[in-house]
């Protein structure tokens, strides 16, 4: 849609209130037994598996793709009367993407590629959008791009928002996620009108963090972004998809984020076309969790290794 600044100016975030229902969600609902398992795989159904490190290797995305083909033991697997379960995506670097592309054919499961001088974005800006079309080519079927900070902190939302549109028409098929980068944005109006212009802009999904930041991904900025999401919605009736990242590890915080996005959202919400965590090492802790759930006993974290 057109920008619409008037929508823009109008939005405000109410950070102590945010605040004080952040605080109460980890207790709010609580699942048990099978029920959690149920919600554990569904958690796994839902997570952009992700290497971003400097020492990224051909090997190591080969081994991340395996683990994203069979994300949890066959013999646990078979237990839970699990068949099929895969991750929602490979989230990787660019010149990783064709590896993963490799290791995943034959199966559903898309290449995410992180783009446009992430994680500061602040590479050539021609440079920035060539990437994205660079990493189409090779493959990724998913571009998780970056903001300019700078445009949210000095209020100039026609240059978000045209820089916005320009990448998502650079993504041409390709679903765009758009990073915010919310530990930089100062204040949680900030993160609401950067999440509404670039859904004015056409991202397919907004996602909090690169996992860079110095704080990446919080319960009050999710709260602030999912309501931006509802906002959206229920003003225009288009749909976009919410992308946690960066920090989330714990198979119990996985549940946190899932029960509020049934709470605040619904159930189309809790599919991975319009819900994903961006995640390197959650997987693990679900797969030792659903160990437990099933033998009693934790295993050492070296038997989940990759993710
Ligand atoms: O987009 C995904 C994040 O970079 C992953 O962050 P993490 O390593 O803290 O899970």
């Amino acid at each position: 849609m057109a920008l619409d600044l008037d929508w823009v100016a109008a939005v405000q975030a109410n950070t102590s209130a945010i605040e004080r229902r952040a605080a109460t969600l980890p207790g709010r609902r609580s699942v048990k037994k099978d029920f959690q398992a149920a919600w554990l795989c569904k958690a796994i159904s839902l997570i952009d598996l992700t290497t971003l490190a400097g020492d990224d290797t051909e090997g190591r995305v080969k081994r991340l793709c395996a683990k994203a083909r069979q994300p949890v033991r066959a013999e646990l697997l078979e237990k839970l009367g699990m068949t099929g379960l895969t991750t929602g995506a490979v989230c990787v670097y660019h010149d990783m993407v064709e590896a993963a592309v490799r290791a995943l054919e034959g199966t559903h499961i898309p290449v995410a590629a992180v783009s446009t001088g992430f994680p500061a974005g602040l590479s050539p800006y021609k440079l920035r959008l060539a990437e994205i079309g660079e990493s189409v080519k090779a493959g990724a079927r998913e571009i998780d791009i970056v903001i300019s900070r700078r445009h949210v902190l000095t209020g100039d939302w026609q240059a978000l928002y045209d820089e916005m549109q320009e990448m998502r028409a650079a993504c041409g098929q390709a679903h765009v996620k758009a990073i915010l980068a919310t530990g930089e944005l100062g204040t949680l109006r900030n993160v609401a009108r950067a999440s509404l212009v670039c859904m004015m802009a056409g991202a397919d999904f907004i996602k909090t963090s690169t996992g860079k930041e110095g704080v990446n991904a919080t319960l009050p900025v999710s709260l602030t972004m999912i309501r931006c999401i509802r906002d959206y919605m229920d003003r225009t009736g288009v749909k976009v998809g919410y992308k946690p990242a960066g920090g989330i590890a714990k198979a119990k915080d996985a549940l946190v984020y899932l029960s509020l996005m049934k709470d605040e959202l619904g159930h189309p919400w809790l599919q991975p076309d319009l819900f994903r965590f961006g995640a390197s090492s959650l997987l693990g802790d679900i797969e030792r969790q659903l160990e437990h759930h099933l033998t009693g006993h934790y295993s050492a974290a070296n038997r989940h290794a990759m993710g």
